[in-house]
């Protein structure tokens, strides 16, 4: 096999000569038709000596027959290269069919030897590479040779070279016997395929043959009757008897006759052939999927651009079952009397506010709601009710436990506040409501316990207007569930109240995180991904939620999702790839019910800000992956348009169509190893829950940055972008470009932005105002700050040049200042002011404002070199001697500078330390950043660019650097970036203050 590149490929970005050659003759020699007939196909194996298998005759004919997976590869990736991309020290084997070439260390066949790698004949790539249905087909199916590892690869190469061989004596002692499948060493497919191939090479062959006989047949016809219109005297002339003639006549019949006998036999033999090909087909265990036309030429396939089929039944919403009740459970006598009693002691001396029909007063987590009174100054739990609110939670543990069985590591949410009503007499009333603000935990339920006088509350479901009446005893409890709140109301109708007072103590889990909760529901592929800020947890303290389990559509829950903000759905792979599923019509339907169960979720969930519906992940099935296509299609033109508050994870596309990202999802699709033909592994599921978690976060923080939704940013991947701009440090991506325009546009914004934005903004100012401080000690950002600047605009270079970039026209200016009035001289002045001001107009503009510090500057330098006195001159400077004049003034401003004397400035050295196996820390990264006076995100991106990789910084302020670095590495940077955008020796930026550096 060494016809494939046969030497490790470098950098496949620019292929040596041989890799390109070698590419190059292969196509020559057959075509990249997306469809390989079989018949038509030959594969480059069987053309190059070296790349042929010794004796097998069946190398170049069992090719499971796929288009899409070849115009996949064909469309999305040059084929001469790996998908990835990337350059890597690995051999580059080719699919055998698609012709994509892979690297082996991607395709997980690294460590192959050379000898191993000749031996490859026949591979399909993780794109044309369909799994056969057991281990044991597998293993006997050694024409789809697709390998996990070197080792299997070995095994099925030489299980390939066995059937080859077999297969072969096979058709030579029988060609009907192959057609038993099951006994078979060739898969059933296979045998099709070889004795078509025989057939054909039969049939050709025969064919040859009778053309031959005939065209005998004919020319002795022909003679015959030549002979016999010439008459027995011409024949007799040549010494035969008529009789002798005539013998010879009826011999040729007879002989004709007899070819035609062998032709219609042959002919009869082909027909049995053709026969026994045709039952073989019928027995396909594998029946295809009706045919589906074409794809547009240029449309993605895993995407594609035109919409097919729309559904083919409406989209009617069935009868949601809401399962909800108003009250899910009472407990009479929840309180004891003596605590009961202690309780209204308690109460009676406490001042409440009074709200509409009642007063209230609040202890714990404030909780606000409309037309809350309460300020958010709320006094702590008091001892009086700790005790109480144990007892609570160990009722909330118990329901939450209920309610999750199977989940004994989620955490039941903390109830942490309490708001006690107070009604006092019969004109005491609670007004309609519901408790559904956002800040109440999704999972929390309200309890509330009753004090003194009795009374009914009286539910109402919003849909209906139907009314029950829910009697309240005194020291009894009520349980309310969250999500009930979506679908009913209560209140104390006016009027009902006794005389009396009564107490009703409710209390609640109040979350601000869960202002924004999510509630993901998916299938298998969301298994690795967990709500929470503890270690397990992949979204991060930044998007709390709730997962839910739902293998098909028909499993989402609408229930489920009420009371979150956020709604994610992935789920849909497992209802079309089941076998009744068979062409786009079934698809749409699928389609069809995921569209009624996003109805139903709004229906329910009023509150539930946006439903964020993933596509459907292409798999290694390629068969599947067309319908998974259509699937797609159906919700990208007609979900996304039709339904709004219906967002698509962003990225999510980009995932799919991007193609550096695609080959990386392909390759993360092998949780279960190599028969796994949808689940990602964990490092899948991460880049998936990025782009789940930067959705949801653009959404709920109102599209902060929206220019990063590109599925490569400034050459790093999606998702290591996402990790750093919601890392909670990282959060301030989008500000630590230092832009000074943040701090008035987050001004302006602060009050429509949901609380987390705030924060976030908050941080932003911060650090604004930190390095705003930072840059305060030097004598530069002082004047900086007097010169009024239009920051907007400002492009970022320039902004970052006034917040902590020298600019010396600044430095002379407050020099000048302080120096200018006790030394001024008689000196001409207008002339230098003229010219200087032809030079930069910037300075003239400065100079203006303050003429008699520039006076005394400037008339000082009013000689040059030779020694002549300009204001008597007529001449013009030249630049030479105007940069000269500058470099003096400087000189003349800066001592140190003039004396020679560079300042010395010692630094820390960066700590590198080695983060996991994969990535490299920059420990004390933001200390240096400090230390240097420049942005954390400027350096960063300085970094990224020139060591070639990601990062991020984390929550403790260290950058972790994607791959693995030595502190010389990083040294070596750092020094390249003080020398650029520090000291200034490249023209990026001057910075005199700092001179010379050295680590400690
Ligand atoms: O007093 C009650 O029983 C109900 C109180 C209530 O609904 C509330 O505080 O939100
Ligand atoms: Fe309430």
């Amino acid at each position: 096999m060494s016809g494939r590149i046969n030497k490790p490929a470098g950098k496949p970005q620019t292929p040596s000569p041989l890799v390109k050659s070698s590419a190059q003759s292969k196509r020559g020699l057959n075509t990249r038709s997306p469809v390989l007939s079989p018949t038509t196909y030959k594969s480059p194996h069987s053309a190059g000596k070296s790349l042929k298998l010794k004796d097998s005759s069946i190398t170049s004919i069992d090719v499971l027959d796929s288009p899409t997976g070849s115009s996949l590869c064909r469309s999305l990736f040059d084929l001469e290269k790996c998908p990835c991309n990337l350059s890597q020290e690995s051999w580059l084997i080719d699919c055998s069919k698609c012709r994509q070439y892979w690297h082996t260390k991607c395709v997980t066949l690294d460590g192959l030897s050379k000898k191993d790698y000749n031996k490859i004949v026949n591979w399909l790539c993780p794109f044309c590479y369909t799994a056969p249905v057991s281990t044991a087909d597998f293993s006997n199916d050694a024409s789809c040779l697709t390998c996990r590892n070197t080792k299997t690869l070995r095994d099925a190469n030489h299980a390939f070279e066995v059937s080859a061989a077999a297969a072969k004596i096979k058709s030579v002692i029988n060609i009907g016997d192959i057609s038993g499948p099951s006994d078979s060493l060739l898969s059933q497919e296979n045998s099709i395929r070889c004795i078509e191939s025989e057939m054909k090479q039969m049939n050709e062959a025969c064919q040859t043959d009778i053309r031959k006989l005939i065209n005998e047949v004919c020319q002795l016809k022909t003679e015959l009757t030549n002979l016999s219109s010439t008459g027995p005297d011409t024949l007799h002339a040549s010494h035969h008897s008529s009789e002798s003639t005539e013998q010879l006549l009826a011999t040729i019949s007879c002989k004709i006759e007899a070819l035609s006998i062998n032709e219609s036999s042959i002919t009869a033999g082909l027909n049995e052939l053709k026969q026994s090909v045709a039952s073989l087909r019928s027995t396909d265990p594998h029946p295809t999927v009706p045919s589906r036309p074409p794809l547009p030429p240029d449309s993605n396939p895993i995407f594609p651009v035109h919409p097919t089929r729309v559904p083919r039944t409406g989209c009617e919403i069935p009868h949601v079952p809401h399962r909800q009740i108003p009250v899910s459970d009472t407990k009479h006598e929840f309180l004891e009397q003596t605590e009961a009693n202690e309780l209204k002691v308690f109460f009676d001396s406490c001042s409440f506010k009074p709200e509409s029909g009642h007063s209230v007063m609040s202890f714990g987590s404030p909780y606000q709601y409309t037309g809350s009174k309460s300020s958010s100054n709320v006094p702590p739990i008091p001892d009086i009710l700790k005790p109480l609110l144990e007892r609570i939670n160990n009722v909330q543990s118990e329901l939450y436990r209920s309610l999750y069985p199977d989940q004994p590591f989620l955490t039941p949410p903390e109830i942490n506040s309490c708001l006690v009503n107070k009604y006092q007499g019969s004109d005491s009333f609670l007004p309609r409501h519901a408790d559904r603000e956002m800040t109440i935990h999704p999972e929390s339920s309200i309890f509330t316990i009753s004090l003194g006088q009795s009374c009914d509350v009286t539910f109402t479901e919003r849909e209906s207007g139907t009314e029950s009446s829910h009697p309240c005893p005194d020291r009894s409890l009520y349980i309310m569930s969250r999500r009930s709140q979506e679908v009913f109301d209560h209140e104390i109708e006016k009027g009902s109240m006794p005389a009396g007072t009564r107490y009703s103590l409710t209390f609640r889990c109040i979350s601000w995180t869960h202002n924004n909760s999510t509630c993901l529901i998916g299938d298998s592929n969301t298994r690795f991904l967990r709500f929470g800020s503890n270690k397990r947890g992949t979204f991060g303290e930044q998007m709390p939620g709730q997962k839910f389990w739902a293998p098909k559509l028909k499993d989402i829950d609408p229930v489920s999702c009420m009371g979150y903000s956020n709604v994610v759905l992935l789920c849909g792979i497992n209802d079309i790839k089941e076998s009744q599923i068979q062409c786009e019509s079934d698809v749409a339907d699928c389609y069809t019910l995921l569209k009624q169960k996003i109805k139903q979720i709004k229906l329910l969930s009023p509150c539930t800000k946006a439903v964020f519906v993933c596509q459907l992940l292409p798999t290694k099935d390629l068969t599947l992956n067309r319908k998974v296509n259509d699937f797609n299609r159906l919700i990208h033109f007609d979900l996304f348009p039709s339904c709004k508050d219906v967002e698509y994870v962003e990225g999510f596309r980009q995932f799919v169509c991007n193609r550096v990202l695609a080959a990386e999802l392909s390759m993360h699709l092998d949780r279960h190893g190599r028969f796994d033909m949808l689940h990602l592994n964990r490092a899948g599921a991460r880049v998936l829950a990025s782009l789940i978690k930067q959705s949801v976060f653009l959404r709920v923080h109102g599209g902060v940055d929206k220019r990063r939704h590109t599925g490569r940013v400034n050459g790093r991947l999606y998702s290591s972008v996402v990790e750093a701009r919601l890392h909670p440090s990282g959060m301030v991506d989008g500000c630590q470009e230092f832009d000074p325009t943040l701090k008035k546009k987050k001004k302006k914004k602060a009050p429509v932005l949901d609380e987390p934005a705030a924060e976030i903004i908050n941080d932003m100012k911060k650090e604004t105002d930190e390095l705003a401080n930072d840059l305060e000690d030097f004598s530069l950002t002082k004047k900086k700050k007097k010169k009024p600047v239009n920051i907007e605009e400002l492009d970022n270079d320039k902004a970052l040049e006034d917040l902590g970039e020298f600019d010396p026209t600044m430095k002379k200016k407050k020099k000048k200042k302080k120096e200018a009035v006790p030394d001024g001289e008689d000196l001409p002045l207008d002339n230098d002011l003229n010219d200087f001001g032809d030079f930069d107009p910037t300075l003239k503009k400065k100079k203006k404002k303050k003429t008699t510090i520039l006076d005394d500057e400037l008339g000082d330098d009013t000689m040059d070199s030779s020694g002549d006195t300009w204001v008597t001159s007529e001449r013009d400077y030249t630049y030479e001697e105007l940069l000269k004049r500058a470099v003096d003034m400087m000189r003349d401003k800066n001592p140190d500078m003039q004396a020679g004397e560079k300042k010395k400035y010692v630094m820390k050295p960066p700590q590198v330390l080695r983060h996991g196996s994969k990535k490299t820390s920059f420990a004390n990264f933001l200390e240096i950043c400090k230390m240097l006076h420049r942005t954390p995100k400027h350096v960063q991106d300085f970094f990224m660019a020139e060591l070639g990789t990601s990062g991020s910084v984390d929550g403790y302020n260290q950058l972790l650097i994607k791959g693995r670095f030595q502190q010389k590495n990083i040294e070596g940077v750092l020094k390249r970036y003080i020398r650029e955008y520090v000291t200034g020796d490249v023209p990026h930026s001057i910075n005199s203050f700092i001179r010379v550096w050295g680590w400690h």
